[in-house]
């Protein structure tokens, strides 16, 4: 700094911010285009960048969902994951009244700070689990995996992920971008296939019973079975999966 001027060394990169690879960076700051805050953030926390500090303006409303907590009414999968691997803030609301000209939405500032060690689960994995609960954050764990598409389909992948034991765990950002993608509503998933179902999906009915038996065991060990993932926290969420995975359950 001399006399009031100061010098930065700035690189300028003209380019689409979720296909250009960002050159290395300590601090990011930004007002960023409110349609890609999802794929942004996943960008940044589940890429391969190594940042201390990330304050973003984002629309009130969804920064109101980054920060929210179990419990919360608007808490969900994107809070739940980005919590997973940093710590969120919200630092300010930034009324459309306060720009020229007025947008149609509010903003939030949000500080998200990456925590130092990275998180002792396997993120596909994690990423995947938090997809099958938080499709349904506000139905008990209990009636989300007793239905049988969904039986079905954490059987196939659960024998695709035994298959492939060998290979390493994918959480490059390639696959990591649509995973913060909010919630849905809670969906509704029939119950109603029965024997053709199995066999139209290449198992046998008692393949499907053993394996809707091990679901419920890991349930049943705990006493999460009743709980809501809306109101879960991530370690509990996390204790969960673990039970799944010691059973062979599989979720990526
Ligand atoms: C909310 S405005 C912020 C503008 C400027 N940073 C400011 O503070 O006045 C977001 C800007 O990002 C640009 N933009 C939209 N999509 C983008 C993308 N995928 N990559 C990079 N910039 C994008 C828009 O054209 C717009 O200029």
């Amino acid at each position: 700094m001399t006399n009031g001027i100061f010098f930065l060394r700035c690189q300028v990169i003209q380019g689409d911010a979720m296909e250009t690879e960002f050159p290395k960076f300590d601090v990011c700051v930004a007002n960023i285009p409110y349609g890609i805050s999802s794929p942004l953030i996943a960008k940044l926390l589940f890429g391969t960048y190594h940042f201390r500090t990330a304050t973003l303006l984002l629309q009130k409303e969804f920064a109101r969902r980054l920060v929210a907590m179990p419990g919360d009414s608007e808490y969900n999968r994107l809070a739940a994951n980005v919590r997973m691997v940093a710590d969120v803030k919200l630092l300010m609301d930034v009324s459309k009244r306060d720009f020229v000209p007025m947008p149609r939405v509010d903003s939030s500032l949000v500080e998200i700070q990456p925590r130092g060690a990275p998180p002792e689960v396997d993120l596909a994995e994690w990423l995947g689990f938090t997809r099958e609960c938080f499709g349904q954050k506000n139905k008990t764990l209990g009636a989300i995996f007793k239905q049988k598409r969904k039986i079905l389909d954490l059987l196939k992948r659960s024998q695709r992920s035994e298959r492939c034991t060998s290979d390493a765990p994918g959480t490059g950002s390639g696959i990591i971008l649509g995973v913060l993608d909010d919630d849905g509503n809670d969906e509704a998933c029939s119950d109603e296939d029965g024997d053709s179902g199995d066999r139209a999906a290449g198992f046998s009915t008692e393949e499907v019973g053993a394996f809707k038996e091990r679901i419920a065991g890991a349930l049943e060990s705990t006493d999460l079975a009743g709980k809501r993932p809306s109101k879960m926290s991530n370690d509990e969420l996390l204790y969960l999966l673990r039970l799944f995975n010691e059973r062979g359950i599989w979720f990526q």
